[in-house]
Parts: C-alpha cells; sequence; structure tokens
C-alpha cells in the first residue's frame, strides 16, 4: 500500500508532479478517428475548434493490419497540427494486446507534450491503471516531457464495473470514464448486440384492465414503456468519478442514421452528470455539443434562483415552487458549466449573454 504522502509524488525521477485536481475542460465530445483512414485523417485539421476533443483510435474499429500505421498517422496528425482550444487524446489498445507497449512508447516521445489524454480501454481494476500510471512516468520522464498525461479509463467488463471506485482513485492521473456498452454487454452476458442505446424488448408494461367478469384481461392492448439498459451502470460511475473528482462521459452510440435516438440516450446521460459523450461519426458532434451545454431555458431559471437566493440561505417561493440551499447548489452546477463552456464557445456565449440583456431589459 502507498503513502497517502506518496500519492502526490512523481513515480520516476524527472517524471512531472502529478496533478492535484483535474481541470475542468469542456469535452461535450470526444470525436473519434481512425488515423490510419486517409479519408478520416485528411478532415482532422480543418474540424479543431468544432469539437472539444479530438481522440486518435487505435483500437477496436482499426484493422489489425492497419495498427501501424494508425499509430504513425496519429504522429503524423499529432506533429503537423495546432490543436488550439481543441484537446488531443488517444486510445490505446487493450492491455492484453501486442500492440499496446509500441503504442505508449512511441506516442509520448514523439507527441506527448500535445497529448492531453491517453483513454485505456477494457480497464479490470486498480492494478491496471497503477500500471499505465508507472509506465506513463517513466517515459514521460526519459522524453523530458512537462505537464502529466492524464488517464480515462473504459469501463466495459464486469470485472471494471465491480471495481468502479478503485479505478477512480487509483492514480493523480485519472481523468475520468465511459461506459462501453459493446464490450460491457458482451462480457455480462447481456443479449443485445447493439452498440449503446435501448432494445425494444427492455421494456415494462402497463397493468392489465378488468374484464366484466372482474378478472385482469391480460391480452387487452395495454401501453409498454422501454427502460434504459444503461441507466444502473451509468448512475454507478457517475457516483464513482463525483466521490474522487474526476469526469464521467456517455460512450459510443452506434446507430449513426437514428440522430433522434441518439440525442435521447446524450440527454439522459448529461441529466444524470455525464459530462460528455463519444462522437463516432461527424454528425454527432453537432448533437453531443447541444445536449451537453444547458440549454437557455436552464440558465435563464438558475440565474432567477440565484437571484432570489440572496445570500444563499433560507427558503423561497419561486413559480409555486421551493427553492433552498440545495436546489441553488443545483442551479450553480449549470451556472458554473455554461461559463467554462462560453468561454471556448463563441456561439453559446453570445446565447447565454443575450439571457442577461433581456433579463436587464
Ligand atoms: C461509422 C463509420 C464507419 C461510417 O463511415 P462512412 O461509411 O464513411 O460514413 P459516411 O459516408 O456517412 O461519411 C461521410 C464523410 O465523413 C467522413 N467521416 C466518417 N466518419 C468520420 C469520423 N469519425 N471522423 C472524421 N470524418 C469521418 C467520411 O470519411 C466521409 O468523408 P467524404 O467521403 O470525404 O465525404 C465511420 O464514421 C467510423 O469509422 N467512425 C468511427 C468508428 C469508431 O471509432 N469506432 C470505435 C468506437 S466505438 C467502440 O469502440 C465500442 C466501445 O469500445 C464499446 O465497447 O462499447
Ligand atoms: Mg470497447
Amino acid at each position: 500500500m502507498r503513502s497517502a504522502k506518496d500519492f502526490f509524488a512523481p513515480l520516476a525521477v524527472g517524471a512531472p508532479t502529478p496533478v492535484r485536481e483535474i481541470p475542468a475542460r469542456p469535452s461535450r465530445a470526444i470525436h473519434f478517428f481512425d488515423p490510419s483512414n486517409e479519408k478520416m485523417a485528411a478532415k482532422i485539421p480543418a474540424m479543431v475548434g468544432t469539437v472539444d476533443v479530438l481522440l486518435g483510435n487505435l483500437e477496436d474499429a482499426v484493422k489489425a493490419d492497419n495498427k501501424v500505421a494508425a499509430r504513425e498517422g496519429l504522429v503524423r496528425i499529432a506533429q503537423a497540427t495546432d490543436f488550439g482550444p481543441t484537446q488531443l487524446w488517444t486510445r490505446i489498445n487493450s492491455l492484453d494486446s501486442p500492440w499496446v507497449l509500441d503504442d505508449l512508447t512511441t506516442l509520448v516521445p514523439a507527441i506527448g507534450e500535445k497529448l492531453d489524454v491517453i483513454m485505456v480501454p477494457k480497464v479490470q481494476g486498480a492494478e491496471d491503471i497503477h500500471y499505465i500510471d508507472r509506465l506513463l512516468a517513466q517515459l514521460e520522464a526519459k522524453a523530458g516531457i512537462t505537464k502529466p498525461i492524464l488517464i480515462h479509463a473504459i469501463l466495459e467488463t464486469a470485472r471494471g464495473v465491480a471495481n468502479v471506485e478503485e479505478i477512480c482513485g487509483a492514480s493523480p492521473r485519472m481523468q475520468g470514464l465511459s461506459l462501453g456498452p459493446a464490450d460491457l454487454a458482451a462480457d455480462r452476458k447481456m443479449k443485445t448486440t447493439r452498440v449503446g442505446g435501448g432494445h425494444p424488448g427492455y421494456l415494462v408494461r402497463q397493468d392489465p384492465p378488468r374484464a366484466a367478469d372482474g378478472t385482469n384481461d391480460i391480452n387487452a392492448a395495454r401501453t409498454t414503456y422501454q427502460q434504459d439498459l444503461w441507466h444502473y451502470t451509468i448512475a454507478k460511475m457517475v457516483d464513482a468519478c463525483a466521490m474522487h473528482g474526476i469526469y464521467p462521459y456517455y460512450g459510443p452510440f452506434g446507430d449513426i442514421a437514428d440522430v433522434v435516438a441518439c440525442e435521447d440516450q446524450f440527454r439522459n446521460a448529461f441529466l444524470l452528470g455525464c459530462v460528455g459523450t463519444w462522437s463516432l461519426h461527424p454528425k454527432q458532434i453537432e448533437i453531443a455539443n447541444r445536449v451537453f451545454s444547458p440549454s437557455v431555458e436552464d440558465i435563464k431559471h438558475a440565474r432567477r434562483v440565484v437571484a432570489a437566493m440572496g445570500d444563499g440561505t433560507g427558503a423561497v417561493m419561486l413559480d409555486g415552487k421551493m427553492e433552498d440551499d440545495a436546489s441553488l447548489k443545483q442551479c450553480l452546477v449549470l451556472v458554473a458549466l455554461a461559463e467554462q463552456l462560453a468561454a471556448i464557445d463563441p456561439n453559446l456565449k453570445a446565447t447565454y449573454d443575450a439571457i442577461e440583456l433581456e433579463e436587464g431589459a
């Protein structure tokens, strides 16, 4: 066991000092691209500034024959691109794969100063994070990297879900977690073949009406309500992240054509506490940016509550509803998020500023 006093000491001589707090950087969409796909890769420089995070994916969805080309492609893109306000992340191959060691030993020296976060797939427990933590420290020290690269774990095994709290607390580098619904479904032996989203078979049904003879008419038409297969895991992930001061994200929504259901899934995650999601196709970026930004109505209401609550204590009535210290805190979550997003998104800033003008008018 490490002493608490050692937790913020570098794990290699010459490695940068670990951060004490994970900065709250906007990351509404983590946009995946395959650096070995020339058409996709060519689009990346023009996407800078349109999305909060660009992620060069080296793991699943990259063909085995293209693993080296993807790694080298990411190095080329990162070296040639000024990312401005957009973060650069990568998803490395899984820790039991033949590629992961070369991923890390190539990327850190070549583009370590530009890489904000490394996403680690199929994390099972704290031991996986400890391995990456030490190796990153050694590579950072060797390469003279000045800012620690953060770690993001994907929750996509049953063991990972069971160990979610120890994963979040395993290293000061831990930036956040994403749900990996496809691998998780397979690992749990769930019977959905979809990449995220709901399932029409996972439902509850309205009670049966009474028949004339007083029995339940189970054959009558009854409304069914589709349920969210991922509610339990997302809620568990959000609690573990909040407890450790790191950030939870939804993951992939594979039905690219169904932008309506995609928006619903993203919004459920936003309401439950997630700060962002993955986008797999350019059309999902706009959805994520919109859904993971507080709406004008949310901000209008939040600012009214803040104003009405004065010194922040006691209870007041607003539009027939009670507001108090606790609901004020809920409103402050939205106001703080709006301020962070407005700082990097001029369109949102204009939208939120217009609310103030309207109120002042
Ligand atoms: C899903 C796709 C395979 C679809 O690609 P495609 O058929 O080419 O789509 P379109 O014809 O609609 O594309 C239009 C143009 O846009 C470009 N494009 C497509 N996707 C991207 C992208 N992600 N970034 C940048 N540009 C993109 C196309 O090249 C077209 O260009 P042009 O012809 O010049 O107009 C594809 O979108 C894709 O591969 N997406 C990424 C998939 C991915 O990363 N999957 C892994 C993450 S999900 C996962 O791993 C599961 C998870 O771990 C779990 O366990 O749950
Ligand atoms: Mg996966």
